[in-house]
């Protein structure tokens, strides 16, 4: 049996956020139990109530109870659905929408993950919006405050009812049930713009691609899979940039990594955005997470692995690494231009690169023959991709490894 801590309130903050309408008890996770005694109960306009009052709050030692929480921050049609599919094969599942609830929901759940999207926070629906005269990029738009505060919760291992924004009709939808996973990720447009949202991060993400990427993956996805028009496409991108520039762009610089999508280098003028030149920036000096390098830690590199060990068809692949500065932060940086012609040959990139956090040798190669489907996966994108999610599993196992240590020694204290 595990062993459990009873801490009194007088040293805790007791004001927390639950779902149920039971008031007496509650038991998150297996070696987790919130226990109230007394409570007081306050619905307040969204839904929520708040027990002011709990006088009793039992840990127990060898829990795996808090939930991690992690931020993907991308504009709209930038990949964010294709990097949740690689995380989610990386812990071995697939992930759903919560079964029996709205079909419209935005929610994702596989045994380690639930990923939420953050447009479920927008506070205008798509009449609101047209009236005010603002986008959905506006923080206007969007209710941080109850953001952070279920965020929060979800973290503390408390479920919360979460609205629903729903793209099919524009409207906000009646809110759906999210219990507290093992794993939370806030995907969307603002997981890094409220500071206190930001704090309550375990590790975030940017995907970052410029300009002329994003205007071929939208007119590949919008004009071929929803028959928008050009014309309609290169207005709705002209009409979110201003407030682009203004509200989702400044948030790589709080990234933990990002992933930076430009047009290749290797074919002069190129104006295709078929061969993508992908950088991969890490933060140095973040707990729990050593950035993945070239040959040798630290040094400047550059590297055409074509010949003998890897085929390459025109413009060929390039490959660099070193250290750099962004935003005032020291990063490393793994950079790959180019696409693999044979993606079973990527064992011989993979060879190359260390801490790569992998349970054994070729699983970033396994994990991309898995998936030759996904966009991207013949180059850097899916790479870095699959690469960031074998760091999200490795801080997810560090932190719970961290976390039934800590019990056991404050309870022998
Ligand atoms: N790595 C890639 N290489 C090529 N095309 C890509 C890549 N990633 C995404 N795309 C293109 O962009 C489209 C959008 O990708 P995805 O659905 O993953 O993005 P999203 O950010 O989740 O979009 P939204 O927020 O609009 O739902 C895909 O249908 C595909 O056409
Ligand atoms: O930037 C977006 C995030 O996905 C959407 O445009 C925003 O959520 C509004 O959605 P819709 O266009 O369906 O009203």
């Amino acid at each position: 049996m595990a062993a459990c801590t009873v801490y009194s309130t007088q040293s805790l903050n007791t004001s927390c956020f639950i779902s149920t309408p039971s008031h007496t008890h509650y038991g998150f996770h297996q070696k987790q139990v919130v226990f109230y005694t007394t409570s007081k109960r306050i619905s307040n306009k969204r839904g929520i109530n708040t027990i002011s009052t709990s006088p009793y709050v039992i840990k127990c030692a060898g829990g795996d109870s808090q939930t991690v929480v992690i931020g993907l921050a991308a504009d709209s049609g930038c990949g964010k659905s294709t990097f949740m599919r690689r995380l989610t094969s990386v812990f071995g599942g697939t992930a759903e929408p919560p079964k029996g609830g709205n079909p419209d929901s935005n929610t994702l759940i596989s045994d380690t993950t639930t990923v939420i999207c953050l447009d479920d926070y927008h506070s205008l629906d798509r009449t609101g919006r047209k009236e005010k005269g603002v986008t959905a990029l506006d923080p206007k738009a969007n209710d941080f405050d109850l953001m952070y505060e279920q965020v929060k919760a979800i973290k503390d291992g408390i479920a919360v009812q979460k609205p629903i924004y729903n793209h099919v009709t524009g409207l906000l939808d009646p809110p759906e049930l999210i219990k507290p996973p093992k794993i939370l990720v806030i995907e969307g447009l603002h997981p890094m713009y409220d500071a206190r949202v930001r704090d309550l991060l375990d590790f975030s993400i940017y995907l970052d691609i410029s300009n002329e990427v994003k205007f071929a993956w939208k007119i590949q996805r919008d004009m071929a899979e929803r028959g928008h028009s050009l014309e309609s496409i290169k207005a709705s991108i002209e009409a979110r940039k201003p407030d682009f520039d203004a509200y989702i762009d400044p948030q790589k610089q709080y990234a933990d990594a990002v992933i930076e999508v430009l047009p290749t280098q290797l074919i002069p003028d190129d104006n295709e955005g078929k061969i993508l030149r992908v950088r991969l920036i890490q933060k140095e000096g973040i707990k729990k997470f050593s950035p993945v390098y070239l040959f040798d830690d630290g040094s400047t590199i550059s590297w055409i692995p074509c010949g003998r060990k890897l085929t390459c068809s025109y413009p060929g692949i390039k490959f660099a690494y070193g250290p750099e500065t962004y935003f005032g932060n020291e990063v490393s940086v793994v950079e790959m231009d180019g696409q693999f012609d044979r993606l079973d040959e990527l064992i011989y990139v993979e060879s190359h690169l260390s801490n790569l956090s992998s349970k054994f040798y070729g699983e970033v190669t396994q994990q991309l023959l898995k998936h030759t489907d996904f966009p991207g996966s013949n180059n850097g994108t899916g790479l870095f991709q699959t690469i960031v999610g074998l760091k999200i599993r490795d801080l997810y196992e560090q932190i719970v490894a961290a976390r039934a240590e800590t019990p056991v020694r404050s309870a022998k204290v």
